[in-house]
């Protein structure tokens, strides 16, 4: 909530600050012509979020496109709508000009569908699974609508053997047990340097251990249930075809045995991992972490790179230098160094390849409501003398 609350603010004075960049000159190499540029509103924009941060996502893109000056339809996913029902409620008690945000509810084919195709949606702004947005992006095709796309991930953590292990274990675990792995940003695929890897994976399983999974009402809770049946079948599913393929399941992967009731799956660390496996390839949404040594910096680099995704990739190591080389080495939209997951309003967050294009939050989460005008003007007194006179006998 206080992320949420955060964003609306940032994208306020952001909405103050674009009205003092309007009309920016051109520089052209001709005196008798001035241009400026407009950033004006796209239009009426289609939101379409998911339910992992249900409102978060929905703020996302809410708040900048509110601050572009555009009117907006948001659809949130149909498995948590409630808090956007309720974002509604408080605009309409602030006196947000009715028309202005407009929330339906409803299923994707019904309720988002007829968004990425409506001759009056000017564009679509869509965070959700790869094969949606390949949905999205077609019937929006029709129309040469523009579209931004945050879709899934399958991101790599890669820790050197130069690191203090237990501070490495917490970012690794934070990485892709918080709320409950389903995060699109979540580093679910554990690079280890073969000198670390076997300590690194006996404190990874006691720290494992070690997170209370319970109602997340409760205190001290780390890890809650996932969002359906669903969701908690697929889960299962992964990993018991990662056992088929020949992965070993070394902790976790069953249901916690206090819990008997509510969609618990423990966390979950696999091991004999190869490239080709599905549980290194496919993303998982899940609370379940799948591991691979590497012995060069090369290696880790083209492991972490072996993904058709692209939206976030983490390293951990003291070497800075080696950190500046795999920031700029890996093919994604996000790099944390020394940490995975924080985020901040301020910077821009999106991916490459099938995580989507386009970019969220900063000052480029505003521009995805924007279009930008030219406004050229003759400013010489001499008529253009391109043609000639009609001759006045
Ligand atoms: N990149 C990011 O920033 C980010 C953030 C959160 C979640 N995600 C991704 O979201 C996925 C999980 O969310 P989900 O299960 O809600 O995804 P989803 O694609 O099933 O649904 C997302 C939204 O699209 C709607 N939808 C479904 N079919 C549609 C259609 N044909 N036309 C228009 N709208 C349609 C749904 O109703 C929902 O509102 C994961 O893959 C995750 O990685 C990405
Ligand atoms: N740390 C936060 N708030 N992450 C949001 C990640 C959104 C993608 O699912």
């Amino acid at each position: 909530m206080d992320d949420v609350a955060a964003c609306f603010e940032y994208y306020a004075d952001l909405a103050e600050s674009l009205d003092e960049k309007q009309r920016s000159p051109i520089s052209l190499p001709m005196e008798n012509f001035k241009s400026h540029i407009l950033k004006e509103p796209i239009g009426v924009v289609g939101l379409i979020t998911p339910w992992n941060y249900p409102l978060l996502m929905a703020t996302w893109k809410v708040a900048p496109s509110l601050a572009a000056g555009c009117t907006a339809v948001l659809k949130p996913s149909e498995l948590a709508s409630l808090t956007c029902l309720e974002l509604g409620a408080i605009c309409m008690e602030v006196a947000l000009p009715p028309g202005v945000l407009n929330i339906i509810t409803g299923l994707g084919p019904e309720a988002g569908a007829p968004l990425s195709s409506h001759p009056h949606v000017d564009k679509v702004a869509f965070t959700g699974s790869t094969e949606t947005g390949k949905r999205i992006m077609t019937a929006a095709a029709q129309m040469v609508k523009p579209v931004s796309l945050e879709l899934g991930g399958k991101s790599p953590l890669i820790v050197f053997d130069d690191v203090d292990i237990d501070k490495a274990v917490e970012w690794a675990m934070f990485g892709v047990f918080a709320n409950a792995g389903q995060v699109c940003s979540a580093t679910s695929r554990l690079l280890l340097h073969e000198k670390i890897a076997k300590q690194f994976l006996d404190r990874l399983v006691a720290w494992a251990k070690n997170i209370k999974v319970s109602d997340p009402l409760e205190e001290g809770c780390r890890l809650g249930s996932v969002v359906s049946e669903e969701q908690y079948e697929k889960i299962k599913k992964f990993i018991s075809t990662a056992r088929s393929e020949g992965a070993t399941i070394l902790c976790g992967g069953a249901r916690p045995q206090h819990l008997r009731r509510g969609f618990f799956i423990e966390p979950t660390i696999i091991t004999d991992v190869s490239t080709s496996m599905q549980i290194w390839r496919e993303e998982v949404f899940g609370p379940v972490i799948c591991v691979k040594e590497f012995r060069t910096e090369s290696e880790a680099v083209e492991l972490a790179n072996d993904t058709h995704y692209g939206l976030a990739g983490a390293v951990i190591s003291n070497d800075e230098e080696r950190c500046q080389r795999i920031s700029k080495a890996l093919h994604s939209g996000i790099v944390w160094i020394n940490c995975s997951q924080p985020t901040f309003v301020q910077a821009p967050w999106g991916g490459n390849k099938r995580s989507g294009f386009g970019r969220e939050l900063g000052e480029w989460g505003l521009d995805n409501y924007l279009t930008i005008k030219q406004v050229t003007k003759y400013c010489s007194d001499e008529p253009w003398g391109w043609y000639q006179p009609p001759s006045k006998l």
